[in-house]
């Protein structure tokens, strides 16, 4: 085996080592992002109950501020962290309107 070889199979390994801890970064990511998504769908259930709109901008900004700060200090682009998180909160904010719609066509009764 000439040294170009051993070079290239040490490449390969930590490349390989790479990929592994990013592969269980990612399944990290999906499994927090389905719990996350547990979590809004029970408040999208809560809001249609209570009559509640689908967005909250007040609380949207302060969580964008907090990301930004947490962003910063993790060495992540911050921009970044607050185009994710935005990512993120647009789809709940669909799911909320879609729960709003089906409560309103059940016909469950408003809360007084
Ligand atoms: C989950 C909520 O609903 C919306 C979605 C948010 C989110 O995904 O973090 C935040 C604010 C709301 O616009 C909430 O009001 O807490």
């Amino acid at each position: 085996m000439n040294s170009s070889t051993q070079l290239d199979e040490s490449v390969r390994a930590e490349l390989t080592a790479l990929r592994d801890s990013i592969d269980n970064i990612d399944a990290a990511v999906v499994h927090m992002l389905a719990e996350r998504f547990k979590c809004t769908q029970r408040v999208g259930r809560l809001k249609a109950e209570h009559n509640l709109p689908a967005a909250d901008p007040a609380r949207e900004a302060r969580q964008i501020a907090r990301l930004r700060q947490l962003a910063e200090s993790a060495k992540l682009d911050p921009a970044f962290a607050e185009k994710l998180l935005n990512f993120i909160i647009a789809e709940v904010i669909r799911h909320h309107e879609t729960i709003a719609n089906e409560h309103v066509n059940s016909g469950d009764p408003e809360p007084t």
